[in-house]
């Protein structure tokens, strides 16, 4: 998707997750000088990409990104509050922080909800959308940005929301200390803890690449790399037992989701 040149884009807020995707814009294309990046101490922006410390005394910006924390909706809004008209789209990263929320605290025209995840540093992000409405060219543009970061998919109902944000936004993390934990347990049997490291990591990787490009569902992949009768099925078994893992992950998503619902109900106070 072709990215429309519909003006400035200002930043607020660029550190791991905002730092991630801008930097990732402008390696496919964005025009840094754009973007204009707010934050408080001025650190953060890429090279070539405007810092400040406040907004500039210029008319309303096209384009807005929220990209700090949701406890740091207060400071956005004050910040943001000198504009003197309403901006054309504003997209929010913060977890939690619903539409209506957005609506009653920002004056803007379209208004989308978006929840990346850390790989969009590498263009294989997943990033979930959610708008109630707005301008259909405003819409497209978030598209391509977000096309550049990998996967992206609209949900419907934004009382999903919360969920996605647990699974896709929060999924690395999950994901990362898996990794780590693969390469604790076959440290535990006695290998070099950096080897164990490195035949975490690249099986990980080659199994999602996998499982990516198969016909085939996970559960049946798992069966294929499972011989009957074999160590595979020895090992499953444990994870099985009493659906041990799938009760730890529901369990782990249902208190992501449970925070990003907490943090929305503090920034509608
Ligand atoms: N990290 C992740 O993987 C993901 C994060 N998100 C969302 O991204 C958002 C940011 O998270 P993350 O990048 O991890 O957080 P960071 O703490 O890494 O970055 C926060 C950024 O906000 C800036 N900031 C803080 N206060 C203000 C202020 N008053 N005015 C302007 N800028 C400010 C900080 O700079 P300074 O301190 O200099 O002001 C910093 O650049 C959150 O809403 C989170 O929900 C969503 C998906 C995934
Ligand atoms: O931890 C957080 O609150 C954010 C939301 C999704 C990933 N990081």
């Amino acid at each position: 998707m072709i990215l429309a040149d519909t003006g400035p884009i200002w930043l607020i807020g660029c550190g791991n997750m905002g730092g991630a995707m801008l930097r990732r814009w402008i390696a496919a294309g964005l025009d840094p000088a754009r973007v204009t990046v707010i934050t408080r101490s001025g650190t953060g922006a890429p090279e070539g990409v405007r810092s400040l410390t406040a907004i500039p005394d210029e008319p309303v910006p096209d384009t807005v990104m929220l990209a700090l924390k949701p406890q740091q909706i207060d400071a956005a809004q004050a910040l943001l509050a000198p504009l003197g008209g309403r901006i054309r789209l504003l997209v929010s990263i913060l977890a939690g922080v619903d539409h209506a929320t957005l609506a009653e605290r920002f004056a803007a025209e379209t208004i989308v909800r978006a929840m990346p995840n850390l790989p969009v540093a590498i263009g294989k992000g997943v990033t979930t959308l959610y708008t109630a409405g707005g301008d259909a060219a405003a819409v497209m543009e978030v598209e391509a940005l977000a096309s550049l970061l990998g996967h992206y998919e609209w949900i419907a109902d934004e009382r999903h929301f919360d969920a996605v944000t647990a699974l896709a936004g929060c999924g690395p993390g999950f994901v990362f200390r898996f990794a780590d934990a693969l390469a604790t347990a076959g440290a535990a049997l006695g290998l070099p803890a950096d080897q164990a490291a490195r035949l975490a990591i690249a099986t990980l990787e080659g199994s999602a690449i996998m499982a990516a490009a198969a016909e085939e569902s996970p559960a049946v992949l798992a069966d294929r790399v499972a011989s009957p009768g074999g160590s595979t099925r020895a090992g499953l078994n444990v994870l099985d037992r009493d659906d041990a893992l799938v009760g730890l992950l529901t369990d782990t998503l249902a208190a992501s989701a449970a925070r990003n619902a907490e943090m929305a109900a503090a920034a509608r106070r």
